[in-house]
C-alpha cells in the first residue's frame, strides 16, 4: 500500500484544545509546520518550531482574516500530484513546497447561529479558507492526510504514535471520507440558515451524530438513528434503546410537553398512543390514575412524567413491567429501587424538543410538515351550544384535547377531572373510535356519567354526540368545520349537552 511519510503540515484551527500533544509529536518527528495567526501563536508558545503562512505566501492575512491561506503556494502545496512529473516541475518552478498533512478546525458556524448572534457575526463565522483546505486535502488523499475536526485528533495521535509519521493510503482515504462528511455537513447548515423562509424548495438535512440500532421495527430490518440523543437524555439504567423504543419515546415526550410544570402529569404509552394519562396532586397519584385507565396495555409500556420520580412513585412502578421511564429527575432512593431490574431503561429528559419540522419517507421521497404546535386553550374555546361548559368541564376538555392531539386518528378521548378514562385509537371511523373508547372505559370499571369527550376532528354526523349522550357524557370538544355541524349542535341543545369548538384539527396519521 502506498505510504506517505509526513514531512510537512499546515495547521489552522479555531479551537486550540487538545492540539498540543499532536503539535509536540509533529515537532519531535521533525515535521515542518506552517500555521495561521492564532494557531501559530499557540504553537510557538509550546516551543515547537513553526513557520507563518504569511512567510510562505509573502502575503499578510487580509480583510480581517477573510483571506489568509487562500494562496496558490498553500493550495498548490496540497494539491500537486506527487507522481505527476508536470506537477512536480511546476511546484519547483513556483517554489511550492509539499504539504503532507492538513489539520483544520472550522469556524463554529452552527454554534454561532444557535447562540442567537446577529447576522453579521454569523456571516463572519462562515469559514472559507478552512473549508477549502479540507476539500483540497481530501481530494488529494493519495498524497495528503486531512484531519478536518477535533474529533479526529485521537486517531491522528495514534497513527503518529504507531507509524512514526508514515501513513497508508487506506488511512488517508478514511480521513478524506470524514473530511467530505464535515464539509457537506457544514455547507448544509449554511444553506439551511440562508433558506430559513424556504424560498428554495429543497430537503437538506445533515445529522452529524448517528448510531446503529440493534435492528429496525422488526429483527429482520436494519435500523439506525441520526440525532443528538445525548443532548436530550441521560440514560441512567437499562438496555440499549431500540428503534421502537425511540419511536415511543418521541411520542411520549411530545405528549408530556403539553403539560406545564405546575401540573403533575404522568403518561403511559404503547405503540405511540397513550393508554393512560393523568394529572394529580402528587406524581404517585398521577401515575396510579394513568395506570387505572388500562392496567392491561400498561404492560411493557413507555412511561413518562413531567416531575421527578420520588420513592413513593417508584414503589408503585416497581411492580410493573415497563420498557422505558422518562422523567426530568429521579430521587436517589427511587433510582436505587428502579435500577433493581437491569434492563429497565431510565432516562433523564434534559431539554425540550425544539424541532419545528417533522418528516418521514414515503413514495420514494420525503414528506415534510411543521410540527403541530397548537395547544387548544380554554380562552380560545368557542361555545356553540345553548348550554355553556362549566369551569371544571373546560379543564377536563382542555386536558382531553391535549391527549387527542398525540393519539392516532381517528381518535376519541373520554376524560374526567384530569384523568383519561379511555381512548378510541386509530379507527377508520369516528363512531368506531367512540365505541372502542366506551367499551374500554367500561372494561376498566369507569362510570362515564359526567365525563367529557374530545375528538381530533369534526363530527361529520350527529351519531357521536347521540352515542355519547347515551353514556352520560356531558361536554364535548371538537374543532368544528363539518357542513353538518348544526346537526350535532342541535342534538346537544335538545339533550342539554355542552359543546365547544376549537377551530383546530389535530389529525395524527
Ligand atoms: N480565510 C482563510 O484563508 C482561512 N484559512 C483558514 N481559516 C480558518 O481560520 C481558523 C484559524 O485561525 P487562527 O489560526 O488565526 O486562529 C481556522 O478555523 C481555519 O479554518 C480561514 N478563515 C476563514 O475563512
Amino acid at each position: 500500500m502506498s505510504q506517505v511519510k509526513i514531512k510537512s503540515a499546515l495547521i489552522s484551527v479555531f479551537h486550540k484544545d487538545n492540539l498540543a500533544p499532536i503539535v509536540k509529536k509533529l515537532g519531535a518527528l521533525g515535521v515542518q509546520i506552517y500555521s495561521t495567526g492564532g494557531t501559530q501563536t499557540f504553537i510557538e508558545e509550546l516551543g515547537v518550531p513553526v513557520t507563518a503562512v504569511e512567510d510562505l505566501t509573502s502575503y499578510p492575512s487580509i480583510f480581517g482574516g477573510r483571506v489568509k491561506t487562500l494562496h496558490p503556494k498553500v493550495f498548490g502545496g496540497i494539491l500537486h500530484r506527487r507522481d505527476n512529473a508536470g506537477d512536480l516541475e511546476q511546484a519547483k518552478e513556483f517554489e511550492i513546497p509539499s504539504i503532507d498533512l492538513v489539520i483544520v478546525d472550522l469556524y463554529p458556524f452552527e454554534a454561532t447561529v444557535a447562540s442567537g448572534a446577529p447576522e453579521q457575526d454569523i456571516i463572519e463565522k462562515i469559514d472559507i479558507g478552512g473549508i477549502s483546505l479540507i476539500r483540497a486535502a481530501a481530494k488529494n488523499f493519495k498524497d495528503v492526510v486531512i484531519v478536518s475536526t477535533r474529533d479526529q485528533y485521537p486517531t491522528l495521535e495514534k497513527l503518529l504514535e504507531d507509524k512514526n509519521g508514515s501513513t497508508d493510503l487506506a488511512d488517508r482515504k478514511a480521513f478524506a471520507a470524514q473530511a467530505f462528511d464535515v464539509s457537506s455537513h457544514y455547507d448544509t447548515a449554511i444553506f439551511n440558515y440562508f433558506n430559513q423562509d424556504e424560498a428554495i424548495e429543497r430537503f437538506k438535512v445533515s445529522q452529524a451524530e448517528g448510531q446503529t440500532l440493534r435492528y429496525g421495527e422488526n429483527p429482520h430490518q436494519k435500523g439506525q438513528f441520526f440525532g443528538p440523543l445525548d443532548e436530550l437524555f441521560e440514560k441512567l439504567n437499562g438496555k440499549e434503546l431500540s428503534y421502537n423504543n425511540l419511536v415511543d419515546v418521541d411520542a411520549a415526550v411530545s405528549l408530556i410537553e403539553e403539560f406545564s410544570n405546575h401540573e403533575k402529569a404522568f403518561a403511559i404509552l404503547k405503540h405511540t398512543n397513550a393508554c393512560g394519562v393523568a394529572i394529580g396532586d402528587s406524581i404517585k397519584e398521577a401515575y396510579l390514575k394513568a395506570f387505572a385507565a388500562d392496567t392491561v396495555s400498561a404492560f411493557g409500556g413507555v412511561l413518562i412524567s413531567n416531575q421527578p420520580i420520588d420513592l413513593a412513585t417508584a414503589e408503585e412502578l416497581n411492580s410493573l413491567f415497563f420498557e422505558v421511564l422518562i422523567a426530568p429527575a429521579f430521587d436517589a432512593d427511587a433510582l436505587d429501587l428502579l435500577k433493581g431490574k437491569k434492563n429497565r431503561i431510565l432516562l433523564v429528559k434534559k431539554q425540550s424538543l425544539n424541532t419545528k419540522k417533522q418528516f418521514k419517507s414515503l413514495l420514494n421521497g420525503v414528506i415534510v410538515q411543521d410540527r403541530d404546535l397548537v395547544t387548544d386553550q380554554i380562552s380560545g374555546f368557542k361555545q356553540v351550544t345553548k348550554k355553556a361548559t362549566s369551569d371544571a368541564e373546560n379543564l377536563a376538555l382542555a386536558f382531553a384535547s391535549k391527549i387527542c392531539k398525540h393519539t392516532k386518528s381517528n381518535t376519541i378521548i373520554l376524560a374526567k377531572e384530569g384523568q383519561m378514562l379511555s381512548s378510541g385509537v386509530g379507527q377508520t371511523s369516528r363512531v368506531d373510535a367512540l365505541k372502542q373508547a366506551i367499551e374500554k372505559a367500561k372494561a376498566f370499571g369507569f362510570d362515564l356519567n359526567g365525563a367529557v369527550m374530545a375528538s381530533d376532528a369534526f363530527f361529520p354526523f350527529p351519531d357521536c354526540v347521540e352515542i355519547a349522550k347515551g353514556e352520560g357524557i356531558v361536554a364535548v370538544i371538537q374543532p368544528g368545520g363539518s357542513i353538518k355541524d348544526d346537526l350535532s349542535i342541535e342534538y346537544c341543545d335538545k339533550n342539554s349537552m355542552a359543546m365547544v369548538f376549537t377551530g383546530t384539527r389535530h389529525f395524527k396519521h
